[in-house]
């Protein structure tokens, strides 16, 4: 078909990563021209993304996909959100900007899983070149597009948590967390700009910093990618907006629509498997089984606390209407203001540390899965569960009430009280699910089954997890902060079997899908090699959350802004 327009490279999705790799792309092929398709709005001066203590507040909104899950038997059939971001900046709009890195040992097994070059040595070289880190500790990026800093909202019902954990439990204070030893209780940054205390994001880090040759679609959505034969390749020629118009590729197309939509583009373009294809009457161009398989997530649990009450919680701003007003005035004024508040206070921690120095229970279990499996990623947990430096529970500390019952209704008796939440998120689940079109509407929203909870494995470990939570709440001096256990409350779960409904009723997505797309070799279900490429294409890559092959111990937004400048580092090194 005619080409409307041609660039040199087209990248689908200006997101997390696709505005990343996009404004590299930029910078180092100055002579070549880029473009962004985005399906969502440019929003720049949207108070409700920029504001970091108005995070979550874009859920559910215009700025989301607003996909859900299949109902999930294993959760009681439960549904549960997969939010991503429709907006220029992706998910990196809408999360709640925990920035932080997993154990140096994680990134390696990327390499040991067969991806020669992908290590914590680049990695680390990668992420830190996207960081521009304020008071961070020797070796982090200074001088990167994406802005870092530990929040300087601390409440004074945070200060006992560090010395609860490392007074308490096996668990050291580790104050250099980022650099690859992961391990302890301490404080972290979130992607928030020092300067004007907003958030930092692909959209305001990175494009500002491209050259003239960028030019960004928004309110474009991709229908799907064209190919010619080449040999026994294909080549991406170009791409069919929704609305029809053909756009061409000179030289190479990158697909970062995320780990839930970049497999959806291939199945809608003919690369995946044959029963997705056919079911949708797609004509398969690339027989590419593992193209929406593999889908990992993180898991989180949470119990809360009722405050005594001379303590003054972000909860303020759920009921009190004049706070909410001065502390945003004080917001817009640059002065330190309560929705400066992300959360900063962590604990990353091995089975030993959280189950009082035995994991012989999820290890005997993690290993009944192994044995029945030859699936390259689960052999990587099991090697992560018997390395002690690498977390398999993250806990934070998140001030406020944000557990799955809600805030106390207007006119009960707790409502005006305020609280905090701990937060127990599982770094490594054995499940895995899929993401495919759905054959009854392929462009409509896609049939999501991340199959949570099939395995014995992550229903003990979430049991483990949100026990774990209500110690830590129990340790002094953290106990004496509060006055009650709002949820689940003390009285009403205390046996195993309580715990377990618990788990079943309440455990959520901590929204971190991967490995749709995975950096695998081709015969382990891998869909893209170690530069990025898919199979069977000579010039489509993938450069998002997509690619990773196992899941990692951390927020992954620091992860996969590396991914996009090795990406970019990649392109541009081919095209000279
Ligand atoms: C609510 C929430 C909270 C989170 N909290 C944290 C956190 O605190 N810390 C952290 O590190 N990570 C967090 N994450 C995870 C992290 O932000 C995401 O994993 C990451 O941003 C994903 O980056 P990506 O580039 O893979 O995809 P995205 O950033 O989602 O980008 C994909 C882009 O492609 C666009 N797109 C999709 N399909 C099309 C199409 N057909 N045509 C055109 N455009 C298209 C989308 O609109 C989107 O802009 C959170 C995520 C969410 C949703």
């Amino acid at each position: 078909s005619k080409c409307a327009r041609a660039y040199d490279y087209i990248v689908v999705g200006g997101g997390t990563a696709g505005n990343a790799v996009a404004a590299r792309l930029s910078q180092g092929l100055p002579q070549s021209s880029i473009l962004v398709i985005e399906a969502g709005p440019a929003a720049p001066a949207e108070l409700n993304i920029n504001v970091p203590g108005k995070k979550g507040s874009t859920l559910g909104t215009k700025y989301d996909w607003n996909f859900t899950t299949v109902a999930q038997p294993h959760l009681k059939n439960r549904v549960i959100g997969v939010n991503r971001g429709k907006v220029l900046g992706g998910s990196s709009a809408l999360n709640l900007m925990c920035y932080d890195r997993a154990a140096a040992a994680e990134y390696d097994m990327w390499e040991e899983v067969g991806n020669p070059g992908w290590n914590w040595d680049s990695m680390f070289a990668a992420m830190t070149k996207a960081e521009n880190y304020t008071g961070g500790p020797a070796g982090s990026g200074t001088s990167g597009p994406i802005h870092a800093v530990v929040n300087r909202v601390v409440p004074a019902h945070q200060q006992p948590f560090i010395p609860a954990v490392s007074g308490n439990f096996d668990i050291p204070e580790n104050d250099d967390s980022l650099q690859g030893h992961a391990i302890g209780v301490m404080f972290q940054p979130s992607s928030i700009d020092p300067t004007h205390y907003n958030r930092s994001y692909s959209a305001n880090g990175y494009l500002p910093g491209a050259g003239p040759n960028l030019k960004i679609m928004t309110d474009t959505t991709v229908a799907k990618i064209n190919f010619k034969a080449v040999g026994s390749r294909q080549r991406a020629t170009s791409v069919t907006l929704q609305n029809g118009t053909t756009i061409c590729a000179r030289h190479e197309i990158v697909l970062s629509a995320g780990a839930v939509q970049s497999p959806n583009l291939l199945e809608l373009s003919g690369i995946g498997q044959a029963p997705v294809l056919g079911a949708a009457n797609i004509t398969q161009l690339i027989d590419l089984p593992g193209v929406g398989e593999n889908y990992q997530d993180h898991l989180r649990i949470q119990t809360s606390y009722q405050l005594k009450d001379e303590y003054t919680s972000f909860d303020m701003l759920k009921y009190n209407s004049t706070a909410v007003t001065a502390e945003m005035d004080k917001w817009l004024a640059g002065d330190v203001s309560l929705y400066d508040y992300t959360g900063s206070g962590f604990i990353f921690a091995n089975w030993k540390q959280v189950n009082g120095g035995d994991d012989s229970q999820l290890k005997a279990l993690a290993q009944a899965i192994v044995d029945n499996s030859t699936d390259v990623g689960h052999r990587k947990k099991l090697e992560q569960l018997n390395d002690p430096a690498i977390p398999q529970v993250e806990v934070i500390f998140s001030d406020g009430y944000t557990g799955v019952k809600g805030y106390p209704a207007a006119g009960s008796a707790l409502f005006g009280k305020g609280f905090f939440t701990l937060i127990a998120g599982l770094m490594h689940p054995m499940s895995r699910g899929s993401v495919h079109i759905s054959p009854a509407d392929p462009l409509g929203k896609p049939t999501i089954d991340p199959r949570y909870l099939d395995n014995e494995y992550d229903v003990q470990a979430l049991v483990d997890a949100v026990k774990f939570c209500r110690q830590v709440a129990l340790a002094e001096p953290l106990r004496s902060v509060w006055v009650s256990e709002y949820e689940p409350g003390l009285d009403l779960v205390q046996t195993d079997a309580q715990w377990r409904d618990f788990v079943l009723n309440t455990t959520l997505s901590i929204y971190h899908p991967i490995g749709t797309t995975a950096m695998l070799p081709r015969e382990d279900g891998g869909v893209v090699d170690p530069s990025l490429m898919v199979y069977g294409t000579t010039n489509l890559r993938i450069v998002d959350a997509g690619v990773f092959p196992v899941q990692i111990s951390a927020h992954i937004q620091t992860a996969i802004y590396g991914i996009a400048e090795r990406a970019a580092e990649m392109i541009i090194a081919a095209a000279q």
